[in-house]
């Protein structure tokens, strides 16, 4: 290997894999499960035309990554940014997997997304993109295939041109039978009351839950937070409402701060008109963004993009816990250094797993024809992560380990299991 290559940083597929195989060997894995487990199982790679506003041609490349679907139909969102690619895909269609099996969906994992930034395209020629993405992709998506849901730079509204393109391929005698498509749907186009919070909700649960196992409450307890989107913002909300304080948001313009607190519902007033950006906000300090993770806090919660906290960053974090609303936002260098430095990690395929657990309520009600409340939703939601949160605590003591490897575990242990008991690896 030469030196270039040695001094290469790693992607976010090198963690997720060395994560893998740490837990693998310390497991004693079936090695016909581990060969399964440590590949995808289909890469599926799109390019497609579009026409743009001024009536030029472009193309786009869009992807989608199914890992592994042994426990039920792939699951896993779609994101829109210029750095998707293959690898990242394969990266995070991998954390879907570990992420339904952890919490105990009938899913497997799967990621995708279009290589493009957002800000550059009209409304109108998003919803070109996203029909003609939806189109390409044919029926490697299905109710019960794979089942894409929103991730960055994607929404309600993507999730509704999806639905709506994918149906219009079938004859409208099976409509109904199609809803489940995707998930994440705005509320009046089959969509679940509560699938907009419940991200944020389950960062937030998961923080409460560890708080209060260690004897304290949120009250009071200082965070800040990287990513001011759906996850950043709602996991605010819900922490703010039970007495914690904001004091610094970075997202992808600006970053900012004020150890006084930063009021969430004025700042989302702010970003409303400025597509989602917290630039501007006048009633809170610019600071500089490399100073970000090293603020005096008792919580950060990465809540943007992967490979954020790194072997460059890690030492200067003096939070003593990570909640990680992104996928993959911390290196396994970086992890080194934190658990070394005594920092909990609540892990992103259980910190995070708000959303599918989300996803997994409206796509049973779709299917089942059933409308349910928000109250009702987010009580079924709370019981499930509350659950898989104990889980987890419960691994940690018993495994005498950190909770990445213990959630790790747990989630490879049951995919382990249903391959052993269909009789296939004995
Ligand atoms: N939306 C969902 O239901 C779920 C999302 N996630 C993960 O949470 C993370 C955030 O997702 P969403 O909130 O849905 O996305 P979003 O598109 O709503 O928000 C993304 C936020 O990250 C910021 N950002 C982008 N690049 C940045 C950078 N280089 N530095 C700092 N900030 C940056 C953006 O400015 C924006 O504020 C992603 O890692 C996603 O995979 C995980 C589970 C479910
Ligand atoms: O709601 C879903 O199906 C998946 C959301 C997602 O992409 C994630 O959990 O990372």
């Amino acid at each position: 290997m030469s030196k270039t290559e040695t001094m290469k940083a790693k992607t976010m597929y090198d963690n997720v894999m060395d994560q893998f195989n740490q837990v693998a060997d310390r497991m004693d894995l079936n090695k016909n499960i581990r060969k399964i487990l440590g590949i995808t199982n289909n890469e599926i790679i799109v390019h497609f035309p579009v026409k743009m506003d001024n009536g030029e041609v472009e193309i786009f490349t869009g992807y989608r990554v199914q890992h592994n679907n042994a426990l039920g139909p792939y699951k896993g969102g779609l994101r829109y940014h210029p750095s998707i690619d293959v690898n990242d895909a394969k990266a995070l269609a991998m954390w879907m997997t570990w992420k339904t099996s952890l919490v105990g969906l009938p899913f497997g994992g799967a990621k995708g997304g279009v290589q493009l930034d957002p800000r550059d395209y009209s409304l109108a020629e998003l919803e070109r993109i996203t029909r003609r993405f939806t189109y390409s992709l044919g029926e490697n998506i299905g109710p019960e295939q794979d089942i894409p849901a929103p991730d960055v730079n994607t929404n309600a509204q993507t999730m509704a041109w999806i639905l709506d393109t994918y149906m219009s391929t079938k004859p409208s005698s099976a409509r109904s039978q199609n809803q489940h498509v995707v998930t994440g749907k705005p509320v009046g186009a089959a969509g679940l009351e509560g699938r907009d919070r419940a991200t944020g909700f389950g960062v937030y649960l998961n923080i409460k839950l560890y708080v209060e196992g260690q004897g304290e409450t949120l009250a009071g307890k200082t965070f800040a937070v990287q990513g001011f989107g759906n996850v950043g913002q709602w996991a605010s909300h819900f922490l703010t409402r039970d007495g914690a304080k904001l004091v610094a948001v970075q997202d992808a313009h600006d970053t900012i701060y004020d150890d006084k607190g930063i009021d969430v519902a004025a700042l989302q007033e702010h970003c409303k008109p400025r597509k989602g950006s917290i630039q501007g906000y006048e009633q809170a300090e610019s600071i500089d963004p490399s100073k970000f993770f090293g603020l005096e806090v008792d919580i950060l919660i990465p809540a943007a993009l992967g490979n954020q906290i790194t072997d460059q960053n890690a030492n200067d974090v003096k939070a003593k816990v990570i909640a990680e609303g992104a996928n993959g936002p911390t290196t396994n260098d970086a992890e080194k250094i934190l658990l070394k430095n005594g920092v909990v990690i609540i892990p992103d395929i259980l910190c995070n797993s708000g959303g599918v657990i989300g996803s997994y309520f409206e796509w049973l009600q779709n299917r089942s024809g059933e409308l349910w409340q928000l109250d009702e939703v987010m009580q079924r939601i709370e019981k499930k992560l509350t659950e898989s949160f104990k889980k987890v605590e419960k691994a940690v003591k018993e495994e005498q380990t950190d909770w990445r490897t213990a959630a790790y575990i747990i989630a490879i242990s049951r995919i382990e299991q249903a391959y052993v008991q269909r009789g296939i690896f004995p």
